[in-house]
């Protein structure tokens, strides 16, 4: 059993690796990186041993449980009680190991840890079975595996289910998936939450990777844009219910910047070989731009947290200093000693060297050689005031505090308004902290170039590369070198009216709730007739209906509510509910199409792929033909099952309701004779096993869904063969459903 708990789908095709290349084994040494950390006095030079030889270790695996917060504790309890018991105290050929455990910091008991030797991976039966369960649930969704030091950011973000959230640079989306789940942590029924999340990376490729991690957690709340996020543009947001029009603006931002990783050592040996001195050279500047960006748009009085994988002073303090000294009092490093106490951390520090590509030391950026000058800035050094910033509130995590990888995190908050300094005006030294200072700093910022006009205005109010360098003087990289080839054209958003006749049809069809928002409905094919009809939160609405939307490169939000379902089999409504929408939108249903069923049925259902009525137990068969053609909703209980405690043969001791505690539901189409349960192939597997039952694959795929424990999966399995979940892609898998549907007859 290998350390991945599921097979990377874009991993190369073997056939594409050299076969003639020598795999050598990493040689985990770096004379000139051990020497640059050592200069930068990041630990005393009693620890640094204990610190250096911890980097050369692999990794425990680590895994976080995801899903809404009644879902995961049900995840959380079924790792610990059905599967840790069995893992203690298992011994193969002498090799023993601790069993899985909670991250002591992380809240809830909902990230773990296990560090368990090869071969015991591999002989003990008992850790096949906790293998094939987190390979089973990885696949779905329910468990995600992301290293314990990458949790750590969006935690210290405190989002609350109100806030507007923007991670500007999110893919592949592991913060963003944590992010989404705080905001939609109140659970309250018949409720969107009001928060948002709008999670932007540059590169259009990687934002894709980011809709595929995030498409699981079926938020009406996301919306995924494609910028390069110093540049995120400015809009004026369109009125919301009440008329208000808010400012485009953010309670929390996540600046999880792109780095030089080099705290990854443990999890990408080959940092060893390829570590340089320049390696975060090259980011400081883009670093600084892009958390500048971030404080523009961050509300006052909210919260920004900047972190990095890279132990480089260049990429961490040195950038926090520079953008405190920029918002000259309005930005403060909050203390958050007190929050997640479990974790060990130590201090960020006020002092550091500069050294050369060549590894010499510089002081000053008046000393750097002339051909080197293009790659300095004068931000990369400890400014004079350093010691007044409280860069100690930055947070180190270094490896062998808590056998994790390396982080660097900073926590920030805006306390007034922010004003871009012009890149005419010298450097601040000293932070305000006077009231006359403030009202000095007021009048300064008449002027300077205001939040509005720098994001319009481009690289103007950015860190530029020193003039007269020769790096000015080299063309400038495109946007396609930077961040890739660019994405298509997007489609527009198009939201249907409340009374439009098809939102009527779905809404009396499955008995929709009056007060529901019927106009946050929209489509995305401009003249076609509506396929598929996605659903949004109302702050979502107020950005897409924003006059200046087309300054936003939105390439994915709305949550797939309903399809067109066109059929042989005649039916009253040819909208079918989508596995995405199943689980919010049931909240919102009379019980008219819902058909409450017992695990019986759910296995008949999963044993055959077209089962007729007369394969159902007697009892249920009159309810069933009474039901009209087309889709209707299957809601099974487990907790209602006669045999909930009975000991599920394949869950060692686990009754039934141990492993499967909430209720589920799922779509299934009604044709003449027969039924179809409309979930893919992993959905119907991952249901199986959690039922301890066999199952057959359905011939077609079929995009489907379910919920609870069923539509968590729904949303992940389904789409993970696409690249994007709403290209025309996408709508071609719904055409595959309408075969399924006319076969079964
Ligand atoms: C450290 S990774 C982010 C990891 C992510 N936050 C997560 O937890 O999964 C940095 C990301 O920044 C993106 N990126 C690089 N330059 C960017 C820019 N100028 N604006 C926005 N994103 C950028 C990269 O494509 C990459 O996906």
């Amino acid at each position: 059993m290998g350390r991945k708990f599921s097979k990377r789908k874009n991993a190369p095709p073997r056939k594409e690796r050299d076969p003639n290349a020598t795999y050598v084994a990493v040689v985990k040494e770096n004379a000139k990186m051990e020497e640059y950390y050592k200069a930068q006095k990041i630990m005393s030079d009693e620890e640094w041993p204990v610190f250096w030889e911890h980097l050369k270790v692999t990794l425990p695996t680590t895994f976080r449980i995801t899903g809404t917060r009644s879902h995961a504790v049900e995840i959380r309890d079924t790792v610990k009680n059905a599967f840790v018991p069995h893992l203690r105290d298992i011994s193969v050929d002498g090799v023993i190991a601790d069993p899985p455990r909670p991250l002591a910091w992380y809240p809830d008991e909902l990230g773990w840890h296990f560090d368990v030797p090869r071969t015991l991976l591999k002989k003990s039966p008992e850790y096949a079975k906790f293998h094939q369960f987190l390979v089973a649930e990885t696949e779905v969704g329910n468990i995600s595996r992301q290293e314990a030091v990458s949790m750590i950011p969006p935690l210290l973000l405190d989002v609350q289910p109100q806030h507007w959230v923007m991670d500007m640079c999110a893919a592949p989306g592991s913060k963003t998936a944590q992010i989404i789940e705080m905001v939609h942590a109140n659970e309250q029924p018949k409720v969107v939450p009001t928060g948002l999340i709008l999670a932007n990376d540059a590169d259009y490729r990687r934002s894709h990777m980011l809709i595929h991690q995030t498409k699981r957690l079926q938020s009406p709340c996301l919306m995924v844009t494609n910028h390069d996020a110093s540049l995120m543009p400015s809009l004026k947001l369109a009125p919301n219910k009440a008329g208000e029009v808010l400012p485009f603006q953010f309670d929390r931002v996540l600046c999880d910047v792109p780095c030089s990783g080099d705290a990854t050592l443990r999890k990408n040996p080959m940092v060893w070989n390829n570590w340089t001195h320049g390696g975060a050279m090259g980011l400081h500047g883009t670093q600084v731009n892009i958390l500048q960006r971030g404080v523009q748009m961050l509300k006052i009085g909210g919260r920004i947290v900047y972190s990095t994988c890279s132990f480089n002073p260049m990429e961490n303090e040195a950038v926090v200093a520079e953008m405190l000294n920029r918002a000259n009092g309005s930005l403060e490093l909050v203390d958050v000693s007190h929050e997640l106490p479990e974790l060990k951390r130590r201090s960020g520090i006020s002092d550091w060297k500069v050294f050369t590509k060549e590894g010499e030391i510089v002081d000053r950026m008046e000393d750097v050689p002339e051909t080197a000058k293009g790659k300095f800035y004068p931000s990369m050094w400890p400014p004079k005031n350093a010691g007044d910033l409280h860069l100690e509130r930055c947070l180190r995590i270094y490896p062998h505090l808590q056998d994790t990888g390396g982080f660097f995190v900073a926590v920030l908050k805006k306390t007034a308004h922010f004003v871009v300094p012009n890149p005419s005006r010298p450097q601040t030294e000293k932070p305000v902290s006077t009231t006359e200072d403030k009202e000095k700093v007021k009048e300064e910022a008449k002027e300077t170039v205001s939040e509005e006009e720098a994001s319009n205005t481009g690289d103007k109010h950015k860190l530029d590369t020193p003039e007269g360098s020769e790096a000015a003087k080299k063309p400038r990289m495109s946007r396609a070198e930077r961040f890739g080839a660019p994405g298509p054209k997007e489609e527009p958003f198009l939201f249907l009216d409340s009374t439009n006749a098809d939102v009527e049809l779905f809404s009396k069809f499955y008995g929709m709730d009056e007060d529901f928002p019927k106009d946050q409905f929209l489509v995305r094919s401009e003249g076609e007739k509506n396929k598929t009809i996605y659903f949004v939160s109302e702050a979502v609405k107020s950005i897409l209906k924003s006059e200046d939307i087309n300054r936003l490169k939105v390439v994915n939000t709305g949550v797939r509510t309903f399809i067109r379902q066109d059929s042989n089999s005649p039916a009253e409504c040819s909208f079918r509910v989508h596995a995405e929408g199943i689980s919010m939108m049931r909240q919102f249903f009379s019980d008219a199409r819902v058909m409450a069923v017992q695990l019986a049925e759910v296995i008949i259902l999963l044993q055959s792929p077209y089962p007729k009525t007369s394969e159902f137990p007697e009892h249920i068969q009159e309810r069933l033909t009474a039901l009209p053609t087309g889709c209707c909703i299957f809601e099974f209980d487990p907790s209602l099952e006669q045999d909930k405690d009975k000991p599920n043969p394949r869950w060692e001791g686990q009754g039934l309701t141990g492993f499967v505690k909430g209720k589920m539901v799922f779509p299934v189409w009604k044709a003449q004779v027969s039924f179809n349960m409309l979930l893919n192939k992993q959905e119907r597997r991952s249901l199986a096993m959690r039922l301890g039952v066999d199952c057959v694959d359905s011939p077609h795929v079929v995009e489907g869904g379910a919920k609870g424990t069923i539509a968590k999966t729904a949303a992940a399995a389904g789409d993970s063969e696409t690249s994007s979940a709403d290209t025309p892609m996408a709508e071609a898998d719904e055409e595959e459903a309408v075969e399924v549907e006319e076969n079964q007859e």
